[in-house]
């Protein structure tokens, strides 16, 4: 019977010292287990965004060959059988292997699979292991199949899918466009006009992460025109808000040359969203330097890769036709970036299984280098994930504990809830939250802003 060790068991089930990742014996309660979101996710979810690979790739197929050359053609056929492997991998939860290709990350993976195993006293499996590695190991599957390929070795299965998602959020972008364009050009805004401005904007980076290719239900476009409007009423559903701290800390903080990393997720309209928000840490002269941290590889459908992000840009430069505030943003924003005032990074850590409390001893250079900064933000569910360290926390456990020591410097986490767990709520507020909405933890129609300075 497939079982899952670290599962953040659905709705609010009494676990161990906290924590269901100390469980060591698999005689667990299955029917506890097969509520748990981490078994669907195994069991539905990751066959099916492997099917969709294979799909895509077939409908797809003579663009790809034309694109990439008419050796392509045979390869694809390799590919396509490796894909057929891995999912039934999955489906019949083969141990995991070592990778064999030559990412420059390999070797990462493998030391993290050798711990894995010796840890459990054998080789992990998909139902048999932590949600997060899982989870993680199957898109670093998918990259690995074109990695060990001759003519598709960077190539991207989602890349169609977060285009399109991207184009399909155009009135909300050209909306929202707009507006920053005007609030970028205001003079003589006051302190409490600006730090307004400013918590509007978070909470629009926020709600940008209800779209997530990877979650289930997918996202529903609201039927306001005005998405500004639409986040002035979505306040009910932020659980936590403690966006008052990022205008503290960024205000207070004096730092000459300060610097703001934000750990991005998803493409399309949150990064675009992110890119906003960055503008106006910037021209509200709340920092000098924004880095964005991206993907170094597809993962979990749409997070942004370097690619998606100057993707992004160079679309917007060509959409004078829907706005002439999108060129101009693209403008601004490219001399940001030639400037040196925006960084787009991709490390490979943010492509590795780790929690982030082990960050420190994985990649002391990342650690130290987000330790410069005034403030760390970190966008979406997965990075929520592995900032608590995948963990079933009481709801009412402080944000700073479920840390677990990862504190490179103030830190800030925009998160719409997309899986079961949850830390630094008020006694009672699950309770109250579970009673109005069954699967509030999952849906994505609940969101947090929690601090930790
Ligand atoms: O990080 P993101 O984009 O906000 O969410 C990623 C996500 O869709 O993937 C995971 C399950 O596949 C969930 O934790 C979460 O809902
Ligand atoms: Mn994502």
């Amino acid at each position: 019977m497939p079982l899952l060790r670290i599962i953040p068991v659905s709705g609010l089930h009494v676990h161990q010292n906290n924590r269901l990742d100390i469980v060591t014996t698999r005689i667990f309660d299955q029917i506890i287990f097969e509520q748990s979101f981490a078994y669907q996710t195994v069991r539905d979810r990751l066959p099916v965004t492997i099917t969709k690979v294979i799909d895509n790739l077939v409908r797809d197929k003579d663009q790809i060959v034309q694109d990439l050359g008419e050796f392509t053609k045979e390869e694809m056929k390799e590919v396509i059988g490796s894909f057929s492997k891995l999912k039934n991998e999955v489906q019949t939860n083969k141990p995991f292997e070592v990778l064999t290709s030559d990412g420059p990350d390999v070797s990462s993976w493998n030391t993290y699979y050798e711990r894995e195993r010796e840890r459990e006293g054998e080789k992990p499996r998909w139902f048999h292991t932590s949600w997060l590695y899982a989870e993680c190991y199957m898109y670093r599957r998918i990259h690995e199949v074109f990695e060990l390929s001759t003519s598709m070795k960077t190539f991207d299965p989602f890349n169609k899918q977060k285009k399109d998602a991207f184009l399909n959020s155009l009135d909300l972008i050209v909306f929202l466009g707009n507006h920053v364009m005007q609030l970028l050009r205001m003079k003589n805004l006051s302190q409490l006009e600006m730090k307004e401005e400013l918590l509007r904007l978070v909470k629009v980076t926020l709600w940008g992460n209800q779209h997530d290719l990877s979650h289930p239900t997918g996202y529903k476009l609201p039927e306001e025109a005005n998405p500004l409007e639409h986040i002035d009423r979505l306040n009910e559903y932020i659980l936590i808000d403690d966006s008052h701290h990022i205008w503290s800390t960024l205000t207070a903080s004096g730092k000459a040359n300060a610097v703001i990393d934000i750990v991005n997720d998803n493409a399309g309209y949150e990064i675009f969203t992110d890119l906003c928000l960055a503008d106006v840490l910037c021209t509200f002269s709340l920092t000098d330097k924004v880095r964005f941290h991206v993907k170094a590889l597809p993962w979990f459908i749409s997070d942004t890769t370097k690619h998606d992000f100057f993707w992004v840009l160079q679309k917007l430069a060509d959409l004078s036709c829907k706005s002439s505030s999108l060129p101009a943003l693209a403008t601004r924003w490219e001399e940001h970036l030639q400037s040196g005032r925006w960084v787009v990074e991709a490390e490979d850590f943010w492509t590795l299984p780790h929690a982030y409390n082990e960050m420190k001893a994985t990649d002391n250079n990342l650690y130290t280098k987000l330790s410069e900064a005034t403030l760390v933000i970190f966008k979406g569910d997965l990075n929520y994930r592995k900032l608590v360290g995948e963990t079933n926390w009481l709801p009412t456990e402080s944000f700073t504990n479920a840390l677990q020591g990862f504190h490179p410097a103030p830190l800030v986490t925009l998160r719409t809830l997309k899986a079961d767990l949850i830390c630094g709520l008020q006694p009672g507020q699950a309770e109250m939250t579970a009673a109005k909405s069954h699967n509030w933890l999952t849906s994505g129609d609940y969101a947090v802003i929690q601090f930790d300075g």
